[in-house]
Protein backbone atom coordinates (compact mmCIF):
# COMPACT_ATOMS: atom_id res chain seq x y z
CA UNK A 1 0.00 0.00 0.00
CA UNK A 2 1.45 3.68 -1.18
CA UNK A 3 2.24 5.77 1.82
CA UNK A 4 1.57 9.72 1.72
CA UNK A 5 3.08 11.96 4.68
CA UNK A 6 0.61 14.53 5.32
CA UNK A 7 3.10 18.10 5.81
CA UNK A 8 0.35 20.10 8.19
CA UNK A 9 0.89 23.58 8.66
CA UNK A 10 -2.23 25.61 8.64
CA UNK A 11 -4.04 23.44 8.41
CA UNK A 12 -4.90 21.80 11.51
CA UNK A 13 -8.40 20.13 10.66
CA UNK A 14 -9.67 16.89 8.89
CA UNK A 15 -12.44 18.33 6.89
CA UNK A 16 -12.47 20.29 3.70
CA UNK A 17 -8.70 19.24 3.54
CA UNK A 18 -7.97 18.80 -0.53
CA UNK A 19 -4.61 17.64 0.61
CA UNK A 20 -5.74 14.96 3.06
CA UNK A 21 -8.50 13.46 0.88
CA UNK A 22 -5.87 13.14 -1.96
CA UNK A 23 -3.23 11.62 0.23
CA UNK A 24 -5.99 9.13 1.89
CA UNK A 25 -7.12 8.24 -1.46
CA UNK A 26 -3.73 6.50 -2.28
CA UNK A 27 -3.14 4.58 0.63
CA UNK A 28 -2.25 4.82 3.93
CA UNK A 29 -1.58 8.93 5.82
CA UNK A 30 1.41 9.66 8.11
CA UNK A 31 0.14 13.19 9.78
CA UNK A 32 3.27 15.09 10.46
CA UNK A 33 4.36 18.54 11.76
CA UNK A 34 7.36 20.25 11.59
CA UNK A 35 8.77 22.65 13.95
CA UNK A 36 10.92 24.81 11.73
CA UNK A 37 12.16 28.23 11.41
CA UNK A 38 8.44 29.49 10.84
CA UNK A 39 7.65 28.23 13.91
CA UNK A 40 10.42 29.14 15.76
CA UNK A 41 9.81 33.50 14.59
CA UNK A 42 6.08 32.94 15.42
CA UNK A 43 5.07 35.99 18.25
CA UNK A 44 4.37 34.71 22.08
CA UNK A 45 0.96 34.61 21.45
CA UNK A 46 0.58 33.17 18.24
CA UNK A 47 3.34 30.50 19.28
CA UNK A 48 1.20 29.85 22.34
CA UNK A 49 -1.39 29.10 20.56
CA UNK A 50 -0.51 27.19 17.82
CA UNK A 51 0.70 24.53 20.83
CA UNK A 52 -3.52 24.69 21.88
CA UNK A 53 -4.45 23.88 18.04
CA UNK A 54 -1.65 21.01 17.85
CA UNK A 55 -2.64 19.42 21.07
CA UNK A 56 -6.43 19.37 20.02
CA UNK A 57 -5.68 18.30 16.40
CA UNK A 58 -3.14 15.17 17.97
CA UNK A 59 -6.10 14.45 19.80
CA UNK A 60 -8.62 14.76 16.76
CA UNK A 61 -6.22 12.23 14.71
CA UNK A 62 -5.69 9.83 17.67
CA UNK A 63 -10.05 9.72 18.26
CA UNK A 64 -9.71 8.48 14.27
CA UNK A 65 -7.04 5.73 14.77
CA UNK A 66 -4.33 7.94 13.95
CA UNK A 67 -1.51 10.24 14.89
CA UNK A 68 0.32 13.28 14.51
CA UNK A 69 4.28 12.86 14.45
CA UNK A 70 6.14 15.72 15.48
CA UNK A 71 9.71 16.43 14.66
CA UNK A 72 11.94 19.48 14.60
CA UNK A 73 14.62 20.78 12.37
CA UNK A 74 14.52 22.57 8.41
CA UNK A 75 12.11 20.97 6.84
CA UNK A 76 13.56 19.71 3.65
CA UNK A 77 15.89 17.11 5.92
CA UNK A 78 13.07 16.44 8.40
CA UNK A 79 10.77 15.49 5.51
CA UNK A 80 13.89 13.31 3.54
CA UNK A 81 14.82 11.58 6.58
CA UNK A 82 10.70 10.65 7.13
CA UNK A 83 10.54 9.22 3.88
CA UNK A 84 13.35 6.80 4.14
CA UNK A 85 12.63 5.67 7.69
CA UNK A 86 8.72 4.92 6.86
CA UNK A 87 9.43 4.28 3.39
CA UNK A 88 6.63 6.74 2.42
CA UNK A 89 6.34 7.69 -1.44
CA UNK A 90 4.75 10.97 -1.09
CA UNK A 91 4.71 14.03 0.42
CA UNK A 92 1.34 16.41 0.42
CA UNK A 93 0.82 19.91 1.98
CA UNK A 94 -1.71 22.40 1.86
CA UNK A 95 0.01 25.59 0.00
CA UNK A 96 1.07 29.25 1.95
CA UNK A 97 1.35 31.73 0.22
CA UNK A 98 4.59 34.16 2.35
CA UNK A 99 7.43 34.48 0.39
CA UNK A 100 9.79 32.09 2.97
CA UNK A 101 7.28 29.30 2.70
CA UNK A 102 6.81 29.99 -0.86
CA UNK A 103 10.98 29.64 -0.78
CA UNK A 104 11.19 26.76 1.78
CA UNK A 105 8.29 24.89 -0.20
CA UNK A 106 10.11 25.16 -3.45
CA UNK A 107 13.17 23.76 -2.20
CA UNK A 108 11.65 21.21 -0.60
CA UNK A 109 9.62 20.09 -3.77
CA UNK A 110 12.25 19.72 -5.82
CA UNK A 111 14.63 18.00 -2.97
CA UNK A 112 12.19 15.97 -2.71
CA UNK A 113 11.40 15.08 -5.98
CA UNK A 114 15.03 14.48 -6.62
CA UNK A 115 15.16 11.71 -4.26
CA UNK A 116 12.29 10.11 -6.10
CA UNK A 117 9.38 11.13 -3.87
CA UNK A 118 6.16 11.96 -4.86
CA UNK A 119 5.74 15.71 -3.81
CA UNK A 120 2.75 18.00 -4.23
CA UNK A 121 0.84 20.92 -2.97
CA UNK A 122 -2.64 21.62 -3.06
CA UNK A 123 -5.06 24.64 -2.37
CA UNK A 124 -7.06 25.05 0.73
CA UNK A 125 -5.95 27.68 3.03
CA UNK A 126 -7.57 30.09 0.47
CA UNK A 127 -10.90 30.16 -1.63
CA UNK A 128 -8.66 31.64 -4.59
CA UNK A 129 -5.36 31.10 -5.86
CA UNK A 130 -3.76 34.80 -5.63
CA UNK A 131 -2.73 34.25 -9.22
CA UNK A 132 -6.95 32.87 -10.21
CA UNK A 133 -8.02 36.38 -9.73
CA UNK A 134 -6.26 39.05 -12.56
CA UNK A 135 -7.80 41.74 -13.68
CA UNK A 136 -8.96 42.48 -17.81
CA UNK A 137 -5.35 43.80 -18.30
CA UNK A 138 -4.00 40.59 -16.70
CA UNK A 139 -2.39 42.16 -13.88
CA UNK A 140 -3.24 41.35 -9.88
CA UNK A 141 -5.91 43.68 -8.63
CA UNK A 142 -4.75 46.66 -6.08
CA UNK A 143 -8.09 48.07 -5.08
CA UNK A 144 -10.79 45.62 -3.13
CA UNK A 145 -14.01 46.40 -4.96
CA UNK A 146 -12.63 45.35 -7.76
CA UNK A 147 -11.57 42.45 -6.76
CA UNK A 148 -14.91 41.52 -5.00
CA UNK A 149 -17.14 42.20 -8.13
CA UNK A 150 -14.51 39.77 -9.54
CA UNK A 151 -15.03 36.69 -7.48
CA UNK A 152 -18.51 37.46 -5.49
CA UNK A 153 -20.26 34.96 -8.59
CA UNK A 154 -17.92 32.54 -9.33
CA UNK A 155 -18.50 29.11 -8.36
CA UNK A 156 -16.95 27.54 -5.45
CA UNK A 157 -16.55 24.11 -5.11
CA UNK A 158 -18.40 22.44 -1.73
CA UNK A 159 -16.62 21.75 1.27
CA UNK A 160 -15.20 18.26 1.52
CA UNK A 161 -15.87 15.41 3.92
CA UNK A 162 -13.24 13.86 6.33
CA UNK A 163 -11.48 11.04 4.81
CA UNK A 164 -11.33 7.34 6.55
CA UNK A 165 -7.67 7.58 7.44
CA UNK A 166 -5.45 4.31 7.20
CA UNK A 167 -2.44 3.63 9.31
CA UNK A 168 1.39 3.26 8.37
CA UNK A 169 2.26 -0.42 9.34
CA UNK A 170 4.50 1.67 12.15
CA UNK A 171 4.78 4.59 13.57
CA UNK A 172 8.11 6.65 13.23
CA UNK A 173 9.30 8.45 16.39
CA UNK A 174 7.36 11.33 17.28
CA UNK A 175 8.80 14.58 19.64
CA UNK A 176 6.71 15.45 22.89
CA UNK A 177 4.44 18.69 21.99
CA UNK A 178 5.23 19.93 25.61
CA UNK A 179 9.12 19.21 25.10
CA UNK A 180 8.94 22.09 22.56
CA UNK A 181 7.43 24.40 25.22
CA UNK A 182 5.52 26.91 22.82
CA UNK A 183 3.97 28.95 26.14
CA UNK A 184 7.56 30.05 26.98
CA UNK A 185 7.18 33.31 25.65
CA UNK A 186 4.23 34.09 27.61
CA UNK A 187 5.09 33.85 30.80
CA UNK A 188 2.66 34.05 32.98
CA UNK A 189 -0.12 35.59 30.44
CA UNK A 190 -0.60 31.81 28.73
CA UNK A 191 -3.16 31.36 31.63
CA UNK A 192 -4.95 34.02 31.17
CA UNK A 193 -5.63 34.09 27.60
CA UNK A 194 -6.42 30.30 27.70
CA UNK A 195 -9.88 31.38 29.44
CA UNK A 196 -10.72 33.11 26.04
CA UNK A 197 -9.55 30.30 24.01
CA UNK A 198 -11.22 27.10 22.61
CA UNK A 199 -8.79 25.76 19.53
CA UNK A 200 -10.04 23.14 17.78
CA UNK A 201 -11.68 21.74 14.53
CA UNK A 202 -14.92 21.41 16.26
CA UNK A 203 -14.95 24.01 18.43
CA UNK A 204 -14.68 26.39 14.79
CA UNK A 205 -17.38 24.37 13.69
CA UNK A 206 -19.55 25.02 17.02
CA UNK A 207 -18.89 28.46 16.75
CA UNK A 208 -19.51 28.99 13.50
CA UNK A 209 -22.57 27.22 13.32
CA UNK A 210 -23.87 29.23 16.31
CA UNK A 211 -23.09 32.54 14.11
CA UNK A 212 -24.84 31.05 11.05
CA UNK A 213 -27.84 30.78 13.39
CA UNK A 214 -28.22 33.94 15.77
CA UNK A 215 -25.44 36.38 14.35
CA UNK A 216 -24.85 36.49 10.18
CA UNK A 217 -28.62 38.18 9.82
CA UNK A 218 -27.87 41.47 12.07
CA UNK A 219 -23.94 40.98 11.27
CA UNK A 220 -23.89 43.88 8.86
CA UNK A 221 -25.35 46.27 10.98
CA UNK A 222 -23.93 45.07 14.82
CA UNK A 223 -20.07 44.30 13.61
CA UNK A 224 -18.61 47.24 14.57
CA UNK A 225 -19.38 47.62 18.21
CA UNK A 226 -16.71 46.15 19.84
CA UNK A 227 -18.48 45.51 23.29
CA UNK A 228 -21.01 42.95 21.88
CA UNK A 229 -20.25 39.27 20.52
CA UNK A 230 -21.77 40.32 16.79
CA UNK A 231 -18.47 39.27 14.61
CA UNK A 232 -17.52 35.45 13.81
CA UNK A 233 -14.77 35.11 15.66
CA UNK A 234 -13.36 33.01 13.12
CA UNK A 235 -10.15 34.65 12.48
CA UNK A 236 -8.03 32.55 14.39
CA UNK A 237 -9.54 29.59 13.55
CA UNK A 238 -8.25 30.57 9.56
CA UNK A 239 -4.96 31.68 11.08
CA UNK A 240 -4.32 27.44 11.78
CA UNK A 241 -6.42 26.49 9.42
CA UNK A 242 -9.21 25.09 12.34
CA UNK A 243 -11.69 25.61 9.45
CA UNK A 244 -11.72 26.02 5.86
CA UNK A 245 -12.24 29.96 3.92
CA UNK A 246 -14.64 27.96 1.86
CA UNK A 247 -16.75 27.01 4.84
CA UNK A 248 -16.97 30.06 5.31
CA UNK A 249 -18.03 31.26 2.06
CA UNK A 250 -21.05 28.80 1.63
CA UNK A 251 -22.10 29.54 5.03
CA UNK A 252 -22.47 33.32 4.23
CA UNK A 253 -24.07 31.71 0.41
CA UNK A 254 -26.51 29.59 2.28
CA UNK A 255 -27.62 32.83 4.46
CA UNK A 256 -28.12 34.61 1.35
CA UNK A 257 -30.28 32.22 -0.27
CA UNK A 258 -32.52 32.42 3.29
CA UNK A 259 -32.52 36.11 3.54
CA UNK A 260 -30.34 36.54 6.02
CA UNK A 261 -29.31 40.47 5.77
CA UNK A 262 -26.20 40.63 6.72
CA UNK A 263 -24.92 37.23 5.00
CA UNK A 264 -23.45 39.20 1.87
CA UNK A 265 -21.52 41.65 3.85
CA UNK A 266 -20.08 38.95 5.67
CA UNK A 267 -18.39 37.05 2.62
CA UNK A 268 -17.29 40.92 1.73
CA UNK A 269 -15.02 40.33 5.07
CA UNK A 270 -14.16 36.83 3.97
CA UNK A 271 -12.76 38.12 0.66
CA UNK A 272 -10.83 41.24 2.48
CA UNK A 273 -8.59 38.56 3.65
CA UNK A 274 -8.45 36.94 0.29
CA UNK A 275 -7.49 40.29 -1.02
CA UNK A 276 -5.17 40.79 1.60
CA UNK A 277 -3.09 37.75 0.23
CA UNK A 278 -3.98 38.36 -3.42
CA UNK A 279 -1.88 41.55 -2.28
CA UNK A 280 1.02 40.03 -0.57
CA UNK A 281 1.35 37.34 -2.81
CA UNK A 282 1.88 39.60 -5.93
CA UNK A 283 3.42 42.18 -4.04
CA UNK A 284 5.54 40.67 -1.27
CA UNK A 285 6.84 43.56 0.35
CA UNK A 286 3.20 44.65 1.87
CA UNK A 287 4.92 42.69 4.72
CA UNK A 288 7.63 44.60 5.64
CA UNK A 289 8.11 47.52 3.61
CA UNK A 290 5.90 50.83 2.04
CA UNK A 291 3.50 49.25 -0.40
CA UNK A 292 3.52 52.81 -1.95
CA UNK A 293 7.17 53.14 -1.86
CA UNK A 294 6.97 57.07 -1.63
CA UNK A 295 6.50 56.58 1.23
CA UNK A 296 9.76 55.80 2.61
CA UNK A 297 10.50 59.41 2.79
CA UNK A 298 8.08 59.87 5.87
CA UNK A 299 9.23 61.28 8.34
CA UNK A 300 8.28 59.48 11.16
CA UNK A 301 9.32 59.97 14.44
CA UNK A 302 11.38 57.98 17.22
CA UNK A 303 9.73 54.84 18.04
CA UNK A 304 12.04 54.19 21.16
CA UNK A 305 10.31 56.02 24.17
CA UNK A 306 8.36 56.10 26.64
CA UNK A 307 5.25 56.80 24.59
CA UNK A 308 5.60 53.82 22.08
CA UNK A 309 6.05 51.77 25.69
CA UNK A 310 2.42 53.21 26.98
CA UNK A 311 0.58 52.77 23.58
CA UNK A 312 1.84 48.91 23.72
CA UNK A 313 1.14 48.90 27.96
CA UNK A 314 -2.32 50.15 27.24
CA UNK A 315 -1.67 53.22 28.85
CA UNK A 316 -2.07 55.96 26.20
CA UNK A 317 -4.56 57.63 28.35
CA UNK A 318 -6.82 57.89 25.56
CA UNK A 319 -9.94 54.87 27.08
CA UNK A 320 -10.65 53.48 23.43
CA UNK A 321 -7.39 52.78 22.70
CA UNK A 322 -6.17 51.52 25.72
CA UNK A 323 -8.92 49.21 26.10
CA UNK A 324 -8.56 47.82 22.84
CA UNK A 325 -4.81 47.42 23.58
CA UNK A 326 -5.36 45.33 26.57
CA UNK A 327 -8.22 43.48 25.14
CA UNK A 328 -5.39 41.97 22.92
CA UNK A 329 -3.14 41.31 25.62
CA UNK A 330 -6.10 39.33 27.47
CA UNK A 331 -7.45 37.74 25.11
CA UNK A 332 -5.37 37.08 21.67
CA UNK A 333 -7.63 39.30 19.97
CA UNK A 334 -8.83 42.41 19.06
CA UNK A 335 -12.50 43.82 17.89
CA UNK A 336 -11.43 45.21 14.06
CA UNK A 337 -12.70 48.61 14.52
CA UNK A 338 -10.32 48.92 17.50
CA UNK A 339 -7.68 47.82 15.74
CA UNK A 340 -8.35 50.61 13.25
CA UNK A 341 -8.41 52.85 16.44
CA UNK A 342 -5.07 51.91 18.07
CA UNK A 343 -3.08 51.95 14.60
CA UNK A 344 -4.53 55.13 13.62
CA UNK A 345 -3.75 56.93 17.01
CA UNK A 346 -0.13 55.07 16.78
CA UNK A 347 0.65 56.16 13.06
CA UNK A 348 -1.30 59.75 12.95
CA UNK A 349 -1.79 60.95 16.75
CA UNK A 350 1.54 59.53 17.47
CA UNK A 351 3.45 59.59 13.93
CA UNK A 352 4.88 56.38 14.77
CA UNK A 353 6.07 54.28 11.72
CA UNK A 354 2.99 51.38 10.96
CA UNK A 355 5.89 48.46 11.19
CA UNK A 356 6.30 48.85 15.04
CA UNK A 357 2.77 48.69 15.72
CA UNK A 358 2.27 45.51 12.91
CA UNK A 359 5.36 43.84 15.09
CA UNK A 360 3.35 44.35 18.38
CA UNK A 361 0.29 42.58 17.42
CA UNK A 362 2.43 39.75 15.52
CA UNK A 363 3.60 39.07 19.00
CA UNK A 364 0.71 39.54 20.75
CA UNK A 365 -2.34 38.41 18.33
CA UNK A 366 -3.36 34.76 18.30
CA UNK A 367 -5.03 35.17 15.18
CA UNK A 368 -2.26 36.79 13.87
CA UNK A 369 -1.93 36.50 10.27
CA UNK A 370 0.64 37.64 7.83
CA UNK A 371 -0.91 38.89 4.86
CA UNK A 372 -4.36 40.49 7.22
CA UNK A 373 -2.05 42.34 9.80
CA UNK A 374 0.03 43.82 7.50
CA UNK A 375 -2.52 44.87 5.12
CA UNK A 376 -4.83 46.11 7.85
CA UNK A 377 -1.25 48.46 9.08
CA UNK A 378 -0.83 49.80 5.93
CA UNK A 379 -4.54 50.52 5.16
CA UNK A 380 -4.77 52.40 8.32
CA UNK A 381 -1.63 54.21 8.13
CA UNK A 382 -2.13 55.62 4.32
CA UNK A 383 0.88 53.36 2.95
CA UNK A 384 -1.28 50.93 1.78
CA UNK A 385 -2.95 50.10 -1.69
CA UNK A 386 -6.18 51.04 -1.71
CA UNK A 387 -5.44 52.71 1.45
CA UNK A 388 -7.27 55.34 4.01
CA UNK A 389 -6.24 58.48 2.58
CA UNK A 390 -3.60 59.87 5.09
CA UNK A 391 -6.23 63.33 6.39
CA UNK A 392 -8.93 60.54 7.34
CA UNK A 393 -7.83 60.57 11.35
CA UNK A 394 -9.83 58.55 13.21
CA UNK A 395 -10.75 60.46 16.09
CA UNK A 396 -10.84 58.09 19.35
CA UNK A 397 -13.08 60.09 21.37
CA UNK A 398 -15.69 60.49 18.79
CA UNK A 399 -15.53 56.59 17.76
CA UNK A 400 -16.13 56.06 21.08
CA UNK A 401 -19.29 57.83 21.18
CA UNK A 402 -20.82 56.17 18.00
CA UNK A 403 -19.41 52.81 18.57
CA UNK A 404 -19.85 52.37 22.32
CA UNK A 405 -22.11 55.09 22.84
CA UNK A 406 -22.80 53.41 27.29
CA UNK A 407 -19.06 52.91 27.51
CA UNK A 408 -19.46 49.08 28.49
CA UNK A 409 -16.19 48.05 26.42
CA UNK A 410 -14.04 50.64 28.19
CA UNK A 411 -15.47 49.40 31.52
CA UNK A 412 -14.51 45.79 30.57
CA UNK A 413 -11.01 46.80 29.76
CA UNK A 414 -9.83 49.79 32.26
CA UNK A 415 -10.07 49.67 35.85
CA UNK A 416 -8.19 52.12 36.83
CA UNK A 417 -10.29 54.64 38.67
CA UNK A 418 -13.57 52.66 38.85
CA UNK A 419 -14.98 51.78 42.09
CA UNK A 420 -16.09 48.45 41.18
CA UNK A 421 -13.42 47.18 38.29
CA UNK A 422 -14.69 44.51 35.85
CA UNK A 423 -13.05 40.94 36.08
CA UNK A 424 -12.24 41.65 32.44
CA UNK A 425 -9.75 44.51 33.27
CA UNK A 426 -8.50 43.23 36.69
CA UNK A 427 -7.43 40.13 34.65
CA UNK A 428 -5.76 42.68 32.33
CA UNK A 429 -2.80 43.20 35.57
CA UNK A 430 -2.82 39.27 36.36
CA UNK A 431 -1.52 38.73 32.39
CA UNK A 432 1.37 41.62 31.87
CA UNK A 433 4.59 41.09 32.83
CA UNK A 434 5.49 41.99 36.72
CA UNK A 435 8.05 44.12 35.54
CA UNK A 436 5.69 46.67 33.83
CA UNK A 437 4.88 47.15 37.54
CA UNK A 438 1.14 48.22 36.79
CA UNK A 439 -1.55 47.44 39.29
CA UNK A 440 -5.12 48.46 39.37
CA UNK A 441 -4.94 51.19 42.09
CA UNK A 442 -2.95 53.35 39.43
CA UNK A 443 -3.85 56.64 38.69
CA UNK A 444 -5.14 56.74 35.18
CA UNK A 445 -2.95 59.04 32.84
CA UNK A 446 -3.04 61.40 30.98
CA UNK A 447 -3.33 61.12 27.21
CA UNK A 448 0.01 60.51 25.89
CA UNK A 449 -0.74 63.19 23.12
CA UNK A 450 -4.19 65.03 23.17
CA UNK A 451 -6.84 64.58 20.35
CA UNK A 452 -6.95 67.91 18.49
CA UNK A 453 -2.79 67.99 18.99
CA UNK A 454 -2.07 64.95 17.60
CA UNK A 455 -4.83 65.25 14.64
CA UNK A 456 -2.72 68.53 13.57
CA UNK A 457 0.87 67.59 14.05
CA UNK A 458 -0.31 63.98 11.64
CA UNK A 459 -1.99 66.39 9.16
CA UNK A 460 0.57 68.82 9.07
CA UNK A 461 3.90 65.90 9.08
CA UNK A 462 1.76 64.95 5.43
CA UNK A 463 1.40 68.18 4.30
CA UNK A 464 5.07 68.66 4.79
CA UNK A 465 5.56 65.20 3.18
CA UNK A 466 3.36 66.07 0.03
CA UNK A 467 5.35 69.04 -0.61
CA UNK A 468 8.41 67.44 -0.36
C1 LIG B 1 -4.41 47.04 11.91
C2 LIG B 1 -5.15 45.75 11.62
C3 LIG B 1 -4.52 44.52 11.86
C4 LIG B 1 -5.17 43.32 11.58
N1 LIG B 1 -4.52 42.14 11.83
C5 LIG B 1 -5.13 40.96 11.54
C6 LIG B 1 -4.46 39.71 11.76
O1 LIG B 1 -3.30 39.65 12.18
N2 LIG B 1 -5.16 38.56 11.50
C7 LIG B 1 -6.43 38.57 11.02
O2 LIG B 1 -7.00 37.51 10.80
N3 LIG B 1 -7.07 39.74 10.77
C8 LIG B 1 -6.47 40.93 11.03
N4 LIG B 1 -7.14 42.11 10.80
C9 LIG B 1 -8.47 42.06 10.19
C10 LIG B 1 -9.67 41.98 11.15
O3 LIG B 1 -9.55 42.93 12.18
C11 LIG B 1 -9.87 40.60 11.76
O4 LIG B 1 -9.83 39.61 10.75
C12 LIG B 1 -11.21 40.49 12.49
O5 LIG B 1 -11.26 41.42 13.53
C13 LIG B 1 -11.39 39.10 13.00
O6 LIG B 1 -12.60 38.95 13.72
P1 LIG B 1 -13.73 37.98 13.20
O7 LIG B 1 -13.14 36.69 12.79
O8 LIG B 1 -14.81 37.96 14.24
O9 LIG B 1 -14.19 38.75 11.89
P2 LIG B 1 -15.57 38.80 11.05
O10 LIG B 1 -16.04 40.22 11.06
O11 LIG B 1 -16.51 37.77 11.52
O12 LIG B 1 -15.07 38.50 9.59
C14 LIG B 1 -14.99 37.16 9.06
C15 LIG B 1 -13.60 36.92 8.52
O13 LIG B 1 -13.33 37.82 7.47
C16 LIG B 1 -11.94 38.17 7.44
N5 LIG B 1 -11.80 39.61 7.67
C17 LIG B 1 -12.68 40.45 8.27
N6 LIG B 1 -12.20 41.71 8.23
C18 LIG B 1 -11.00 41.66 7.61
C19 LIG B 1 -10.02 42.64 7.27
N7 LIG B 1 -10.17 43.93 7.55
N8 LIG B 1 -8.89 42.21 6.66
C20 LIG B 1 -8.70 40.91 6.35
N9 LIG B 1 -9.60 39.96 6.63
C21 LIG B 1 -10.73 40.32 7.25
C22 LIG B 1 -11.30 37.42 8.61
O14 LIG B 1 -10.74 36.25 8.12
C23 LIG B 1 -12.49 37.15 9.52
O15 LIG B 1 -12.29 36.03 10.35
C24 LIG B 1 -6.49 43.34 11.06
C25 LIG B 1 -7.13 44.57 10.83
C26 LIG B 1 -6.47 45.76 11.12
C27 LIG B 1 -7.17 47.06 10.87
Amino acid sequence: MSLTILWFRRDLRLSDHPALVAAAGRGAVLPVFIHDDSVAGLGAAAKWRLGEGLRVFAAALEAVGSRLILRRGPAREVLEELVRESGADAVYWSRLYDPQAIERDTRVKTALRDGGAQAESFAGHLIFEPWEVETQQGGPYKVYSPFWRAVKDREVDDTLATPKLNAPSRWPESDRLEDWALGAAMRRGAEVLAAHCSPGEQAAQARLGGFAAHGLDAYKERRDFPAEDATSGMSEYLTYGEISPRALWHTALRGEASGKAGAEHFRKEVVWREFAYHLMYHTPRLLDGNWREEWDGFGWKDARGGAVRRWRQGRTGVPFVDAALREMYVTGRMHNRARMIVASYLTKHMLVDWRVGCDWFADCLTDWDPASNAMGWQWVAGSGPDAAPYFRVFNPGTQAEKFDPDGSYRRRWIAEGEARPTKTALSYFDAVPESWGLTPDDVYPEPVVGLSEGREAALKAYETFKAE
